[in-house]
């Protein structure tokens, strides 16, 4: 088997963000304010200062303003649910962001349903979990919603395929499966309890590694032709997979970096954008 075509997240997540800004721009042009998300990290882990800090350059980039709120992480869950909920009551915030994961202490769920759903743009609210599974208008979690626009834009329809996602995450792994089912893919989610979690991928059409462990995937299981999308954010900039095995297995796999982190970050920035037309109740223009 040939090794595998690379798929270009950096350039999907470039198209998104060239059509975002415009419609940013558009925003601005008719109710003099731009778009305005706000990003609230508790505590100051250094890679979740990374990724905010990098949502915060790619507003300023095309157009978004954030508001950014750092909160220590002496904070209770109430005080949190707080700051959250009056972010949700500020119409001159259009988009929250809580930077996931809050520390241990902290009651995430709690957090995380405390943005409205209309300011969900993150898509990490139960509502719009529950919206995602019943396929209602709501705003999808935004890895999952990359991933797929990864796989669209390669021309990989889900439809028939048997995919496996390992990790069963609430930002991850569960939104993956449920967005993947909706388009008529039999998906199998995999977790640390599975038993012979490599019998399950060298059956798989579509792989997603979402399990938070360095090339924990080895490349021997990938069944030839697959696709492989690595969802893993791991130290050093490695995924969950073993790259250069699965590589010359697969038939299409994400990088890391460059594969499914870019996608994230501009589909919460289309998000935003999207939420702050619907909040001024004006149509956004294809
Ligand atoms: N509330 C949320 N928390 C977290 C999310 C999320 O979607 N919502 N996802 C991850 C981390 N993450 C965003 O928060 C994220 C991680 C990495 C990237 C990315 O683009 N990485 C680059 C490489 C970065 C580098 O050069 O250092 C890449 O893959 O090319 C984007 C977003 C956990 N928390």
């Amino acid at each position: 088997m040939a090794d595998a075509r690379l798929i270009d997240g950096t350039a999907v997540a470039r198209d998104i963000m060239n059509r975002t800004g415009e419609k940013a721009a558009d925003f601005e042009k008719r109710t003099g304010a731009k778009p305005c998300l706000a990003t609230v990290l508790v505590g100051e882990d250094p890679a979740s200062v990374t990724y905010v800090r990098m949502k915060r350059n790619r507003c300023a980039k095309f157009g978004i303003e954030s508001r950014h709120v750092p909160l220590p992480d002496t904070i209770t869950t109430e005080e949190l649910v707080g700051a959250i909920t009056e972010l949700s009551n500020d119409p001159s915030v259009h988009g929250i962001l809580l930077q996931h994961p809050v520390p241990a202490h902290i009651d995430e769920r709690a957090a995380f349903d405390a943005i409205s759903a209309e300011k969900d743009v993150d898509g990490v609210t139960s509502q719009s979990f529950a919206a995602m599974a019943f396929g209602f208008d709501g705003f999808a979690s935004c890895t999952p919603a990359g991933i797929m626009r990864l796989l669209d834009a390669y021309d990989v329809d889900p439809r028939g395929k048997h995919a496996v996602v390992i990790g069963r995450s609430a930002i991850l792994g569960k939104p993956m499966s449920m967005l993947l089912l909706a388009r008529d893919a039999t998906v199998t989610v995999c977790h640390s309890k599975t038993t012979d979690l490599p019998s399950h991928v060298r059956n798989a059409d579509i792989v997603v590694a979402a399990v938070g462990k360095p090339e924990f995937v080895r490349g021997e299981w990938i069944k030839p032709g697959a696709v492989v999308i690595d969802a893993g954010y791991n130290e050093g900039n490695v995924g969950d997979v073993e790259f250069d095995a699965a590589a010359t297995r697969a038939g299409l796999i994400t990088p890391v970096p460059g594969g499914v982190g870019p996608t994230t970050i501009a589909v919460l920035l289309e998000q935003t954008v999207t939420a702050a037309f619907r909040q001024q109740q004006i149509p956004a223009e294809a």
